[in-house]
């Protein structure tokens, strides 16, 4: 629907409160947990814990964290509570049987790593995440870099050939090869998966890649923050309704 001045509006719907057979693909930073001043901030919850092993247990293993997190990160984060998952969007894997598949970092991230942590050196509240495959440039805490952020992220991709993943109040420079879309379609080329109808709830660019392969897949997306232009069919506003929404989900499947 197109609006006065062009603009697209777009007023996704709530998703159902039912599902049949769902394979759930849930990411982790914005959906199941709050944004936090810093990466490290974010802590396990009882609430997220809780609902992501009920419904793993309800779903019978149909259910994966896929996140730009490492794997280790979505363990620490989740109390050990998601079996499947898939980090730094795609480029690590773990299946439903816990057999591991990860890629080989590209040896420019430490090039970028150095590139990013001279830049942090001298700009206070910037922070820098190394996860191997990946080097992640965080400017919530110093918003006013975010444009000198850019240049220097754009010119390290040209240089370098990484991939430049933007994110929320961060820059990625990634190895390149797959995205969470491709890791969600090697999920549901496997048991349990298969068995379901892939549904992918995230909040941010990189998440757009696992709506539209939720969609090719015959499933769909869930868009969690506000309205954007996006492959997602429906929307939540924000953490508490996802869990709300997931809680009603394993409710109903009991
Ligand atoms: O795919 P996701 O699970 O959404 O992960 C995306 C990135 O999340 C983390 O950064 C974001 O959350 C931080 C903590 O709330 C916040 O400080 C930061 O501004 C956000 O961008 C994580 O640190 C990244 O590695 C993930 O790629």
């Amino acid at each position: 629907m197109q609006t006065a001045s062009g603009a697209t509006a777009l007023r996704l719907p709530r998703p159902p409160a039912r599902l049949d057979r769902p394979s759930l693909f849930l990411d982790l930073d914005g959906v199941l947990a709050p944004f936090a001043p810093s990466p490290d901030a974010v802590e396990p919850d009882p609430r997220r814990t809780k609902v992501l092993r009920r419904l793993i247990r309800r779903l019978e293993g149909r259910v994966a964290v896929v996140s730009g997190r490492t794997l280790s990160e979505i363990d620490r984060i989740s109390d050990g509570a998601a079996m499947a998952a898939s980090g730094v969007h795609g480029l690590q894997r773990r299946r439903g049987d816990g057999g591991r598949l990860d890629r080989k970092p590209d040896p420019a991230v430490r090039r970028a790593m150095r590139a990013f942590s001279d830049f942090a050196r001298t700009r206070p509240g910037v922070i820098v995440e190394d996860k191997h495959l990946s080097a992640g440039l965080h400017f919530r805490q110093a918003p006013q870099v975010s444009a000198e952020a850019l240049a220097l992220a754009e010119a390290l991709q040209r240089e370098t050939g990484l991939d430049l993943q933007p994110g929320v109040m961060v820059l990625e420079l990634k190895t390149p090869g797959t995205d969470k879309g491709a890791a969600i379609v090697e999920f549901m080329a496997e048991t349990p998966f298969s068995e379901g109808t892939p549904v992918m709830v995230g909040d941010d660019l990189t998440d757009e890649h696992g709506f539209e392969a939720a969609e090719r897949l015959g499933g769909f997306g869930v868009l969690v923050g506000p309205e954007r232009p996006t492959a997602a069919r429906y929307r939540l506003t924000d953490v508490a309704e996802v869990l709300d929404w997931l809680e009603g989900l394993a409710e109903d499947m009991a």
